[in-house]
């Protein structure tokens, strides 16, 4: 069924597992999303940029959103397992509206690059219309910057989140659930040393607010992603994420949302880039786009089973 994020996220808090939130911008992703799902009986939340809205409406925004809403419910309509949608990043007000309106379970609001007052009254403003249409909300606290090993750089301290601020933002916004900066950023390219995230200060954020927390640039890069993708001619040289380690440990503080999207974008071309070399006369979509969808519905049932969700359908 189609069901709120609040509703799956609510239950990972109780549970201490995670579920991971995935990006999509086309209708194969979504299919190895809702694929991976069935095969583990586990929740997913499914998730567009603001980018993916402007990307499947043409340049339209209320169609894209409402493409990608009336894609989304169908295909949960069909499957025994909650599925939801969430705007990823939102910063554009009339995208937000239009994704309110188009019927998605729930919004970001992330207005974390503004001094802090400004991100609360920005966050209460859309909790307000959100919750009154039965959206619930997430927003971020902190900057997204990689922490160099043990460089303690006074800039990367002070992008992270700041626990007593985080609580004081929850009482006043209401949001639902938050995304505190512990170190981890978006992309390919998370660390140049060790990948180091601040638990301490996660735990500190969790017990102070107490809500569902989000991990944002959560990919891990799987190694043997990488070097598949590197015997077909990609070249990916340094890059690195999220080892699942890393990741489940941070369930364990206090995340239950992981936002995912470079992994399955790593493993769709890694095997595309295999494919094609392979089967130089192909030329069906339907046949070429097959093996990536799998090896991306593949990557995903392993996440879910790393974050504990998998039979939590
Ligand atoms: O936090 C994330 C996931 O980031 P990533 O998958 O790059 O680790 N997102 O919000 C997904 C969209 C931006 C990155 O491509
Ligand atoms: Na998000
Ligand atoms: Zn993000």
């Amino acid at each position: 069924p189609y069901v709120n994020t609040k509703e799956i996220l609510e239950r990972a808090n109780k549970e201490f597992y995670a579920v991971p939130a995935l990006n999509i911008n086309n209708l194969e992703f979504l299919q190895a999303i809702i694929d991976a799902g069935v095969e583990e009986h586990s929740p997913v939340i499914i998730e567009t940029s603001e980018g993916a809205i402007k990307y499947a409406g043409n340049g339209d925004i209320k169609l894209g959103a409402k493409l990608f809403v009336s894609m989304v419910e169908s295909y949960a309509r069909n499957v025994d397992i909650p599925v939801s949608l969430h705007v990823d990043h939102g910063k554009n007000f009339k995208i937000i509206m239009a994704a309110i309106q188009a019927g998605y379970s729930s919004v970001m609001i992330d207005a974390s690059e503004f001094p802090f007052e400004k991100n609360v009254a920005e966050t209460k403003k859309i909790v307000e219309i959100a919750h009154s249409l039965g959206v619930s909300v997430e927003a971020e606290l902190g900057r997204l910057v990689g922490i160099e090993d043990n460089v303690a750089v006074e800039s990367h301290e002070a992008a992270l989140v700041d626990p007593d601020e985080a609580k004081l933002f929850a009482e006043e916004t209401g949001v639902d659930f938050l995304a505190p900066a512990i170190g981890t950023s978006h992309g390919a390219f998370k660390f140049k040393g060790e990948a180091r995230l601040d638990f301490a200060r996660l735990k500190k954020v969790k017990d102070l607010t107490g809500l569902p927390l989000v991990l944002h640039g959560a990919s891990s890069v799987p190694e043997d992603i990488k070097k598949l993708a590197e015997t077909y001619g990609a070249d990916f040289k340094g890059a690195k994420g999220v080892p699942g380690e890393i990741l489940a440990e941070s369930v364990k503080f206090g995340i239950n949302k992981v936002n995912t999207d470079t992994d399955l974008r790593m493993a769709f071309i890694a095997s595309l880039r295999e494919f094609l070399s392979k089967n130089p006369g192909e030329f069906d979509p339907r046949k070429y786009f097959k093996t990536p969808k799998e090896l991306v519905k593949n990557v995903i049932r392993e996440r879910l089973r790393l974050l504990g969700c998998s039979n939590k359908a």
